[in-house]
């Protein structure tokens, strides 16, 4: 073939790919549009008539001796977003760390003592949502304790959010949240393929993300989980969303907690609204899609100001605006 006719070919070739690639991007940009939208409609109104809790009574439980941060993110993301109340279920030592660092959080030193399920259980009638595993770490009397927290709240069908060593100990047992459709499960890359590992017996199939985030959900009985990266994507086992909402080149450590934390609150609202409000989309499914916008939105906006400084305080300075303007437009 002649020079000129080849590079004639390379041209269209290329030309088809860019369209191919534009059609794909406008179609994503599309699809995240409606989704967005469907995170609109859970939103709940504010309104002078509402008494304080209506909005969300939330709950973390995690922090111990080497993780205080982790539980606070979550905590104080959750009220950021707009819930009313905010509680910390942590260790001991924990405990006067995080009261030090936000008036606005109850915090509960319970995790380590020997009543710590009863102490949990006395609260969970008072809560909407409990997200679990932020900064909780893996020492094995606190993992007991929290696997009876878990299996207390599943018995009341409260929403749980599991994040971090909440995903270590479910990869342990999974059997503790099998086929529970009220909780959202929220790995990092590293987490979800110990969950896979521990779910599906056999390495993740890195070239097929989809297939393998489908297939976890589904062996887990069709519980919703949310794979954080470069793009998050996420199933309840039927559908797949991904959220590519721009964010930043900047990973410092935290911003999953303020996702899991976000999630808390959205759950809440999401169930409140009930499938109507979703378009017949799973309600956990567009809640774990708002936190990811969320997140990312926030991450973005952070990053605009303190470049390679930011660090997850500064994204969380951020949520009230990154929240109007993706879901109060
Ligand atoms: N300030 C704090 O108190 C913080 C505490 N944290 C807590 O730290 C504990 C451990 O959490 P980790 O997230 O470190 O969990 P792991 O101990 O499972 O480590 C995850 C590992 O995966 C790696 N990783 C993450 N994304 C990756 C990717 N895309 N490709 C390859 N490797 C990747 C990370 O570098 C890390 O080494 C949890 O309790 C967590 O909540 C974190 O939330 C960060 C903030
Ligand atoms: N490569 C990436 N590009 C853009 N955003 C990303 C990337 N990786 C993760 N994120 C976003 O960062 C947020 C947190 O994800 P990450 O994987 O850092 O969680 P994590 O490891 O659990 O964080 P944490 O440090 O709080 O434990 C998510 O909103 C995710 O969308
Ligand atoms: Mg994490």
């Amino acid at each position: 073939m002649a020079l000129s006719s080849r590079c004639g070919a390379f041209r269209t070739c290329r030309r088809v790919l860019e369209r191919a690639f534009s059609l794909y991007k406008a179609h994503s940009i599309k699809d995240m549009e409606n989704t967005l939208q469907l995170v609109r409609n859970i939103i709940p109104p504010l309104s002078s008539t509402k008494h304080k809790g209506q909005d969300g009574r939330i709950g973390i439980v995690g922090g111990c001796q080497e993780y205080t941060g982790a539980p606070y993110f979550a905590a104080i993301s959750a009220l950021k977003v707009g819930a009313d109340l905010s509680h910390v279920f942590c260790a001991s030592t924990a405990a006067p760390v995080i009261k030090a660092y936000s008036p606005e959080l109850i915090v509960h030193p319970v995790l380590d003592s020997p009543g710590a399920v009863h102490e949990v259980e006395k609260w969970l009638p008072r809560l909407h949502a409990l997200v679990v595993g932020p900064g909780l770490g893996r020492d094995d009397a606190l993992l007991k304790n929290v696997k009876g927290i878990l299996e207390a709240s599943k018995a009341r069908d409260i929403p749980v959010v599991i994040d971090a060593d909440g995903l270590w100990l479910v990869a342990q047992q999974p059997a503790l949240i099998q086929g529970y459709r009220k909780a959202v499960l929220t790995p990092n890359h590293m987490e979800f393929s110990r969950l896979y590992d521990a779910v599906l017996r056999g390495p993740v199939d890195s070239d097929d993300r989809h297939g393998s985030l489908l297939r976890l959900s589904q062996a887990l009985g069709n519980v919703t989980v949310v794979q954080k990266g470069e793009r998050d994507i996420l199933s309840d086992g039927q559908q797949v969303l991904v959220c590519s909402q721009e964010g930043s080149s900047r990973r410092c450590g935290g911003q999953g907690d303020l996702l899991s934390g976000s999630l808390g609150v959205l759950v809440h609202w999401a169930l409140l609204a009930g499938p109507e409000k979703t378009n017949g989309s799973s309600p956990l499914l567009v809640a774990a899609f708002g936190a990811c916008s969320l997140t990312r939105q926030c991450n973005h906006q952070a990053f605009q100001k303190h470049g390679r400084s930011t660090t997850t305080s500064d994204m969380i300075a951020e949520v009230g605006t990154a929240f109007s303007k993706l879901f109060e437009t």
